[in-house]
């Protein structure tokens, strides 16, 4: 579905992405694990456009992106939620749901999003300010099931919340695999991603050092901790 190879990202004079290589499969839920500063967050931002300067190839369903804008890269199907979750303060958590546009038919209906995350029904009139990080973090993937888009871009959701919060956001992305989304998520908290995860690229200063399958991780936590800094 996705296959980024080659992927160079710079910030003006700084060089942070040096030839980054992986794909990740439709269905699939794939992490990015590395240090802070490796480069996961930008690897993210690259394949929305959002950094100054990249180069490389990012084939996502058979089309290449390396050259196209944010907006086009959105309306072909790939929906980011960024580290800080992007909540618009001033909005309803009704209004936040309903701002990104549909780009594609299959995305979840308002019902269906209520279903999987209730708190958001019963904090539709509320405004973004009075979220919980948890609640906030819901409403930020939330509003990306609506658009139609088929892979999720996840950066660090489980930052800064509590573990029963992280437990919940792990059920809801497991549930959200399970309705045929994809996800590519970035994370630091290595136990939550191993138990969602099909597999695991390992980042180390711009580029992918190993690929990890599920069924491997037991056997080789131990260096893997090793070289995570846990
Ligand atoms: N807007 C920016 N301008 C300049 N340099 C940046 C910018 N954002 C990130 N960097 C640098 O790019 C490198 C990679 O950062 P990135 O945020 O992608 O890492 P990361 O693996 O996601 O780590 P973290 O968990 O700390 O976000 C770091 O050296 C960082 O300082």
């Amino acid at each position: 579905m996705l296959e980024v190879a080659d992927l160079n990202a710079w910030y003006d004079e700084s060089h942070v992405l040096h030839g980054m290589k992986f794909e990740v499969r439709e269905g699939e839920c794939v992490t990015l694990l590395g240090r802070n500063g490796a480069g996961k967050s930008t690897t993210l931002k690259a394949i929305m456009g959002l950094v100054p300067k990249r180069s490389g190839s990012i084939r996502f369903r058979g089309a290449e992106l390396i050259a196209a804008r944010p907006d086009t890269i959105g309306r072909a199907g790939i929906g980011f939620c960024p580290e800080d979750r992007g909540i618009f303060a001033g909005l309803s958590v009704e209004e936040n749901l309903m701002l990104p546009p549909v780009v594609a038919p299959g995305g979840m209906s308002v019902a269906d999003i209520h279903e999987l995350f209730p708190n958001l029904r019963e904090r539709a009139k509320s405004p973004g300010t009075k979220l919980s990080g948890g609640e906030q973090q819901m409403l930020a993937i939330a509003r990306i099931l609506r658009t139609g888009a088929k892979l999720l871009l996840l950066d660090e959701p489980t930052e800064g919340l509590a573990p029963v919060i992280v437990q919940q956001i792990g059920h809801m992305i497991a549930e959200i695999k399970r309705r045929g989304f994809t996800v590519l998520l970035v994370e630091q908290n290595f136990r939550f991603a191993a138990k969602l995860a099909d597999r695991h690229y390992l980042v180390e200063h711009g580029q992918v050092v190993d690929m990890i399958p599920a069924h491997e991780l037991a056997a080789r936590a131990e260096s893997l901790n090793r070289r995570l800094g846990i």
